[in-house]
């Protein structure tokens, strides 16, 4: 039996209710459970495992998934259910790299049937997330304004001097550390990516894998100027270990402390830290993704149809 988490905003959608109708007219035992708040979902999905539901479908955006993660992680492993995506958000950036269908009938035909493939699950402090952190530039605005960082990051260099007029961007003295590393930097942006987009399609750790047990990092620092950004954006392109104004790395843990509060994004949802720590729990959850889909270091395992 399957359960759909629906964030309540999209519950009256036509074509939601009617994906849901077909999919039960073709067979499918589906329940709904609609959210009214936040923390609505993250309750709904560890209540469906406590149940014994074997999959969980989170029908929202790409808040409402990472509630139905972190609900889920309060399971022990044996009552986790797997977890299927019905993207119903603004940036759907997780289902949109999985390759998940976007319109409500494939999606949750894909949610429901899809076999199930581990995944890691990450965690800042306290709260999971399954796609990506990120602090500092771009996690004060997140997905209301996309195309700002793709400008900065992807642009010819009118729109760079475009963007850095713009922009009012501050750079935050704080340090980083790892097994086997440590940065102290003047940080202008931080991604931590178990997948590999965020902000509404900013490829920000294009070579993650969801099922590698690592963290892809990304951090750029020291770019006081508009050479220094410039230089930045020619150092993205090899995207050194330790460069001028690029650091990229994985790692399975790493430690955050700035002498300030950030603003930092979990799967988009955003908040203000001073400093945290990142762990990852390695295939600690199963998701329903596609066979090809380019996320994963490994090629899926038959039979993984039911419960975490
Ligand atoms: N019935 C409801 N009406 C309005 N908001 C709700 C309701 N239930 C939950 N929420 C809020 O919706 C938020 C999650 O929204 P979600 O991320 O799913 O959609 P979105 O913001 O449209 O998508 P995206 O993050 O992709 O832009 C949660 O923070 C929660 O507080």
């Amino acid at each position: 039996m399957a359960r759909l988490i629906l964030n309540g905003k999209s519950a009256q959608l036509p074509a939601v209710r009617e994906a849901v109708f077909a999919r039960r007219e073709a067979g499918d035992d589906i329940e709904v459970r609609v959210t009214w708040e936040q923390g609505d979902a993250a309750r709904l999905a560890e209540q469906a495992g406590r149940e014994g539901v074997e999959r969980v479908i989170a029908g929202g955006g790409d808040g409402t998934v990472n509630e139905v993660v972190n609900g889920l992680m309060r399971l022990s492993p044996e009552q986790r259910p797997g977890l299927g995506i019905l993207p119903l958000g603004s940036a759907n950036d997780l289902a949109t790299s999985l390759g998940l269908p976007l319109d409500a009938e494939s999606a949750l035909a894909s949610a429901l049937h899809l076999p199930l493939r581990r995944v890691d699950v990450p965690r800042l402090d306290d709260w999971h997330f399954l796609n990506m952190a990120t602090v500092g530039f771009g996690a004060d605005i997140t997905s209301s304004t996309p195309k700002t960082l793709k400008r900065l990051l992807g642009a010819g260099a009118y729109s760079l001097i475009g963007a850095v007029k713009a922009l009012d961007f501050q750079l935050h003295p704080a340090v980083l550390r790892w097994e086997g590393g440590e940065r102290r930097a003047e940080v202008f942006m931080l991604a931590i990516g178990n997948g590999r987009q965020s902000g509404g399609g900013q490829a920000l750790t294009p070579d993650a894998s969801l099922d590698d047990g690592l963290l892809d990092v990304l951090l750029l620092h020291d770019v006081a100027s508009l050479a220094r950004l410039r230089a930045m954006r020619h150092e993205l392109a090899s995207r050194p270990a330790r460069g001028r104004h690029v650091d990229a790395f994985r790692t399975d843990g790493l430690a955050f402390e700035a002498g300030e509060e950030l603003p930092v994004t979990l799967d988009g949802e955003p908040l203000h830290r001073r400093g945290f720590q990142v762990a990852i729990s390695p295939g600690a959850l199963a998701l329903a993704a596609p066979p090809d889909c380019p996320l994963f270091s490994r090629p899926p395992q038959a039979g993984s149809r039911g419960r975490a």
